[in-house]
């Protein structure tokens, strides 16, 4: 179930189509991914119900988009700082990001798409809107089994309703002749979850627990699920955000993709479950956008760890 690729990133296999939980395979996958978030935060994740068509279609779409023109682009505003269009930013030259907020509702898909193209694009709705369910379906057997595993199904299940899924579309452009191939900072996510997936190009790196890079490779069927902050603070400090970067070392551009979890309008607490004399509480209840707005601080950016800083016991 649980093997390890030749970055030695544990691969889990959520292609069976019986992956529910009745199914037979589901208590040793539940284990390996608990396992895997809380060795290195992240895992790699087979997963085929994003089809070759749509993998296809949903690069293409962002292509597409990235080549509208950069007055178009910067319409894409958000109340949550970098949700919204990020680009030409003089710490990360080469990085270009725009992001569709609910992108799981139509409602969500469809404003983003009218902002940029007036005039409608419903191939790029469409592709933008299945992705985002299908990715998310992915991100819901995760968090199903994590909770299941640390027996706090109840907790989880009160936060699905606030649950709300940022689509980030992602370019990095070529580096020019001696400028640096650094495409994003070291960094951990802000969200509940991420799910990331790469087009051809690599780039993406994770760094383990042992302080070594791995360089994630591309695959159509292959999504790196990752821990962010407010995880760790879930789960009282079980599973932690791992530190990721991108480095171009191809020369070529490179596109990315992320659907980043966040909790709205309810306060995220940890579950009394994972409290206890060799567990005690790490983290007070916090609101999630809050949190968010304190990182974007000049305290926050300086912060060698945010959300201990901002929630922390
Ligand atoms: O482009 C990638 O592969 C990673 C992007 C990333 O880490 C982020 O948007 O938080
Ligand atoms: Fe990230």
């Amino acid at each position: 179930m649980c093997s390890l690729t030749q970055n030695y990133l544990p691969l889990i296999d959520f292609t069976k189509k019986n992956l529910d939980p009745s199914s037979s395979f589901w208590p040793s996958t539940r284990q390996a991914v608990v396992r895997a978030l809380e060795d290195y935060g992240c895992f790699i994740a087979l997963y085929d119900e994003v089809t070759l068509e749509l993998n296809e279609a949903i690069f293409r779409a962002s292509e597409e988009l990235f080549d509208l023109p950069t007055e178009i682009k910067v319409l894409n505003t958000s109340n949550t700082p970098s949700h919204g269009y990020v680009g030409q930013e003089p710490i990360i030259p080469l990085y270009e990001g725009l992001g569709i907020e609910n992108a799981t509702t139509l409602d969500g898909v469809q404003k983003f798409t009218n902002l940029l193209w007036p005039n409608g694009n419903r191939s790029f709705s469409e592709t933008a809107f299945s992705y985002s369910k299908i990715v998310a379906e992915l991100d819901q057997i995760v968090m199903r089994m994590v909770s299941e595993a640390y027996g706090i199904e109840k907790n989880y299940e009160s936060l699905l309703g606030s649950m709300s899924y940022l689509l980030r579309l992602i370019k990095y452009r070529r580096p020019h002749e001696n400028e640096r191939n650094l495409g994003i900072v070291p960094h951990t996510d802000k969200s509940f979850m991420s799910i990331l997936q790469q087009d051809q190009v690599k780039g993406l790196e994770i760094k383990t627990k042992d302080g070594e890079w791995m360089v994630i490779d591309p695959s159509p069927f292959s999504f790196i699920v990752m821990a962010g902050d407010v995880c760790m603070a879930w789960t009282n400090g079980r599973i932690e955000p791992p530190h990721h970067r991108v480095i171009m070392t191809e020369n070529a551009e490179r596109y990315s993709l992320g659907l980043f979890t966040f909790i709205r309008d309810l306060i995220v607490h940890v579950p009394e479950e994972l409290v206890d004399d060799e567990h005690p509480l790490q983290f007070k209840p916090f609101d999630h956008y809050k949190y968010i707005d304190y990182y974007y601080t000049d305290e926050g950016k300086r912060s060698k760890c945010p959300i201990r800083d901002y929630c922390g016991v």
